[in-house]
């Protein structure tokens, strides 16, 4: 990825990023991607069991967060306390947590905070041409897959997807989506996230990927992402880094960061 925010700070002067999640898959090799890059230096690793202070008293000006769901929200209000931007990898954001953030960030206007269910510079462009596509079809449905150590389902990427696509179905006037089944197992429709029919693939081998299923008459259309390195995501994890310190408030989505 070509990154739209123009360097500002240097070696000399190195912009001071903290990691959460420091040993997991992810906040690993956000730590290599950070060392690797001339204008960003790594001033705090944290994982679970460590002082979080370490952040605050490394002077971190971003944090970087990939860790759990069920731990993200106490790391953000940490960060915010400490007047630390921050840039979220972690997925379980719903419309209500996204809420209390833009809450905390109220009284702190100087700071930005960057929730990005994908990093993948395909994955935003495919969720971008799954919204572009989704009033020229009647029925949709997602099929995310991903490795089957991943703690949650549906992957915050799949539901944000679901969303978008419901959002674009209702300016567009289009209704429920089409469905006749009467009986079924307890699952086997996948999970309904904003109406949109989520099916989950967890398995060994796989990283990250995702496809999603548009049919018309006559045609269908799918449009698929994947990320087959984790590596995939550290562009889009360094721009976001760059980008946040220019930002203020709750950024939703790395295409919000992007000249898409
Ligand atoms: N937005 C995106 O592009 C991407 C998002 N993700 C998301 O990132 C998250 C992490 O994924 P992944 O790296 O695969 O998971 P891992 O389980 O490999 O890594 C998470 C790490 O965070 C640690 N941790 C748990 N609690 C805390 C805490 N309170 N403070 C600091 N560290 C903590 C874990 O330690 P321990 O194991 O001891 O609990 C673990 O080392 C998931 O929500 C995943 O969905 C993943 C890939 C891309
Ligand atoms: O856990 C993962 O691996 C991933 N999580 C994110 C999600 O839940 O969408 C992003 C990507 O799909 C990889």
């Amino acid at each position: 990825m070509t990154s739209s925010v123009p360097p500002t700070r240097s070696a000399d002067n190195p912009i001071r990023v903290g990691v959460l999640g420091a040993r997991g898959r992810m906040g690993a090799e956000v730590c290599a991607a950070v060392e690797a890059a001339d204008d960003l230096e790594v001033v705090a690793m944290v994982d679970s069991g460590d002082w979080t202070f370490d952040l605050a008293d490394a002077g971190a000006e971003v944090v970087v967060d990939f860790t759990h769901p069920d731990v993200v929200m106490e790391n953000l209000r940490f960060c915010v306390d400490h007047d630390i931007n921050a840039v979220v990898g972690t997925s379980g954001f719903d419309a209500a947590k996204l809420d209390t953030v833009r809450q905390w960030l109220e009284p702190k206007p100087e700071l930005g905070v960057l929730v990005a269910p994908n990093f993948a510079l395909g994955a935003v462009l495919s969720m971008r041409f799954a919204q572009l596509a989704a009033k020229y079809y009647d029925t949709v449905e997602i099929i995310e897959l991903h490795h089957n150590r991943k703690a949650d389902a549906p992957s915050g990427t799949g539901a944000h997807t679901a969303g978008l696509i419901a959002q674009a179905r209702a300016a567009a006037g289009l209704g429920v989506v089409p469905d006749a089944t009467t009986s079924e197992l307890d699952g086997a429709r996948g999970a309904s996230v904003d109406g949109v029919r989520v099916h989950s693939v967890r398995l060994g081998g796989l990283v990250a990927h995702q496809e999603v299923l548009f049919g018309g008459e006559g045609e269908t259309l799918t449009i698929r992402h994947d990320s087959l390195d984790r590596k995939s995501f550290m562009p889009g994890v360094l721009h976001g880094v760059r980008a946040i310190l220019d930002h203020s408030g709750l950024v939703v989505g790395l295409e919000n960061l992007l000249d898409l």
